[in-house]
């Protein structure tokens, strides 16, 4: 095999721009950390930031707290529209560049296909996400964030006071009182100190709900397939399986999503497996509860009570059975509905869209993987060399071979766990798609539009001894079976390869093909393959000199003296087509390509 030296030849007169100038908005990102989370994870956002020209506008579907729509203001053009019909919504969301609503609003497939593209982050202003198709949001790019902490506290106590109103059948009495009746034997209520409290789903609220039954002196159990057992042990809980929760539970208190593994999770089949007249709260989802079922359990004495703010259809029909029921307490959906939640949510979720319409992280992003703040900080240079190796590599392909498999190798001192590289693959898709289609393709929605595309991207490490100082050596791009612009870029196995690195902070491309180059991927790129002789440096720099193209770098690999060289000339502008012409009308310029980066 040949081996290929290179040189490189920086232009003097070239200042080197800040990276963060060379960024283009769509891939801007930067660091949020959510102060009030007990494990600090942000999120990569990496948003389309096409509003960015003008002022984004935000359509506020929900009643939002002030201080949120004051926030949002700041930023952005704030349409508050309430109670739109899906059609009027669909007509408008064409219009907007992101959405905040609450439960209220379902945000459909049809949302997302209307907005054309333009919706670029649904904010849900709490916790609950299944009213937003999270799938179509995905498809389409379109980044999703939640309030997921602001309203936990107002659930949980929405929750207790829901047990303890059942317990006490407060609403009833309240009811008979007010029709003018004086009925204190038909409401004695039940204790709930030293009976036993089931909490399903031991998550936020679930352990706030369990916090303060204990201090109410109940006997509390939770079952929670995914919590851990700490959690559950510093606050006094024993995890149980779910049929031992249903077989000892004298409360259930429901905290679980809605999730296909939870609908309807209260059957006809577990209430069988119920003590006889257990008490069942629900502030988590109505859907949880197969709500027919329920009605039979109440009727068969089975159930006793129960206490529900949520329901699979909100507004419930009027002639409800369960609802009209004489042992059920009802409330329209009001657990988060406290001043200092709303304004709390608000806020939370005004701060998640804006930073997301700016390109920022978002640390309550539901459809975007998780990374580290120190690692996202340390990849970042390597987050531009990605998307541009990706950019190069597709330009280098003949058009009408196709692109199906794309190889990617990452050469790295440290170890296996250390390197977080699925940003790094999302930007090599980025650079790899955009460039040939219309898609606007982001850390949301990549993978997905690789699949689609029937594109496989396999990932390779290289590990290296040495300091593992720096995250990456190097990273290759390799796209196998399809033939090339330009042939010089087939490696000896016969794919189009591209190799870069980092160098003090700026990407360079340092291989093409199994020639060394070393040109700073910056503006765009000339590749030409020449017989290695002298003045060939001189003479396309005096082209492009002439038609006042900048040259920022210039590199020349070759596999030895006087034979074969691959020069990688870095500039700023565009050339001319006749002066691309005039290079390669260059005797010993064998082929030659201009790749935009
Ligand atoms: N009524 C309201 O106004 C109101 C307000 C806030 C939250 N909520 C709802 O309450 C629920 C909980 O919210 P959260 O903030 O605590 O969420 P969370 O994500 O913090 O907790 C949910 C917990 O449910 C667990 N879980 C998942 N599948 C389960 C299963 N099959 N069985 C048992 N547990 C399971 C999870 O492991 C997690 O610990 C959600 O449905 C949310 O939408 C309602
Ligand atoms: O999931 C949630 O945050 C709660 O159900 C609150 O919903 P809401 O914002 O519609 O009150």
């Amino acid at each position: 095999m040949a081996t290929s030296s290179s040189q490189t030849l920086r232009t003097p007169f070239l200042k080197t721009p800040s990276l963060n100038s060379k960024l283009p908005l769509y891939s801007a990102f930067s660091v949020a950390i959510h102060p009030t989370r007990r494990s600090v994870k942000p999120l990569v956002v990496v948003v389309s930031a096409a509003a960015l020209g003008g002022k984004p506008t935000v359509l506020v579907a929900e009643k939002l707290g002030d201080a949120g729509i004051e926030l949002l203001k700041e930023f952005a053009n704030v349409d508050c529209a309430y109670n739109l019909s899906p059609e009027e919504l669909c007509t408008k969301i064409s219009l907007c560049d992101a959405l905040i609503v609450r439960s209220g609003t379902k945000v459909s497939r049809e949302v997302f296909e209307s907005s054309a593209g333009r919706l670029k982050v649904v904010g849900r202003a709490g916790v609950g996400i299944d009213n937003v198709d999270l799938a179509a949001a995905t498809e389409h790019g379109c980044l999703v964030v939640n309030a997921p902490t602001a309203n936990t506290v107002a659930a949980a106590e929405h929750g207790i006071a829901l047990l303890t109103a059942m317990a006490r059948n407060v609403a009833q009495a309240d009811a008979s009182v007010k029709a003018g009746k004086w009925q204190r034997n038909k409401y004695v209520g039940v204790s709930v100190v030293g009976k036993t409290l089931a909490v399903m789903g031991f998550g936020k609220v679930g352990s706030e709900v369990a916090r303060r039954a204990k201090g109410l002196g109940m006997h509390v159990i939770a079952h929670d397939p995914y919590a851990p057992s700490d959690r559950a042990r510093a606050i006094g809980v024993d995890l149980v399986s779910f049929d031992e929760a249903l077989a000892t539970a004298d409360f259930i208190s429901l905290h679980m999503p809605l999730t296909p593994a939870t609908s309807k999770i209260l059957n006809d089949e577990t209430f069988a497996k119920m003590k006889k007249g257990v008490r069942i709260v629900n502030v988590a989802r109505g859907g949880v509860i197969d709500e027919e079922a329920l009605v039979r359990a109440l009727d068969a004495g089975i159930v006793a009570q129960a206490a529900l703010d949520v329901f699979t259809q909100e507004p419930p029909p009027k002639d409800s059975k369960l609802v009209q029921h004489e042992r059920v307490t009802v409330t329209p959906h009001l657990g988060a509905s406290t001043m200092e939640a709303q304004e709390g949510v608000a806020i939370e979720v005004a701060e998640a869209v804006v930073g997301a319409l700016k390109g920022e992280l978002a640390a309550t992003a539901v459809n975007a993987p998780m990374v580290p703040a120190e690692v996202l900080t340390e990849l970042k240079p390597y987050v531009e060399l990605a998307e541009k190796l990706g950019r190069l590599a597709v330009q280098l392909v003949a058009g009408g071979s196709g692109m199906k498999t794309v190889k990617v190798t990452y050469a790295s001192a440290r170890g296996p766990d250390d390197l977080d590289t699925r940003l790094l693959r999302a930007m090599i898709i980025k650079g790899l798609i955009e460039p040939i289609s219309s898609v606007f393709v982001n850390l949301v929605n990549a993978d997905f539009t690789a699949k689609q595309r029937g594109l496989k991207i396999t990932e390779e490490r290289i590990n290296l001894d040495g300091s593992p100082e720096s995250p990456l050596d190097f990273i290759q791009v390799q796209i196998a079976n399809v033939e090339s612009r330009f042939a010089s870029s087939i490696s000896e196995y016969g794919e189009i390869k591209v190799e870069g690195r980092v160098k003090d902070g700026i990407p360079h491309l340092t291989k093409v093909g199994s020639f060394d180059v070393d040109v700073t991927l910056e503006g765009s790129i000339i590749l030409c393959r020449q017989v290695d002789q002298p003045g060939m440096i001189g003479t396309v720099g005096s082209i492009l000199g002439e038609e006042n193209v900048n040259v920022n770098f210039m590199s020349v690999g070759r596999i030895a003296p006087r034979k074969q060289a691959v020069m990688a000339i870095g500039v700023d502008d565009q050339p001319s087509k006749e002066a691309l012409k005039k290079i390669g009308d260059v005797p010993a310029i064998e082929e030659f390509v201009f790749l935009k980066l």
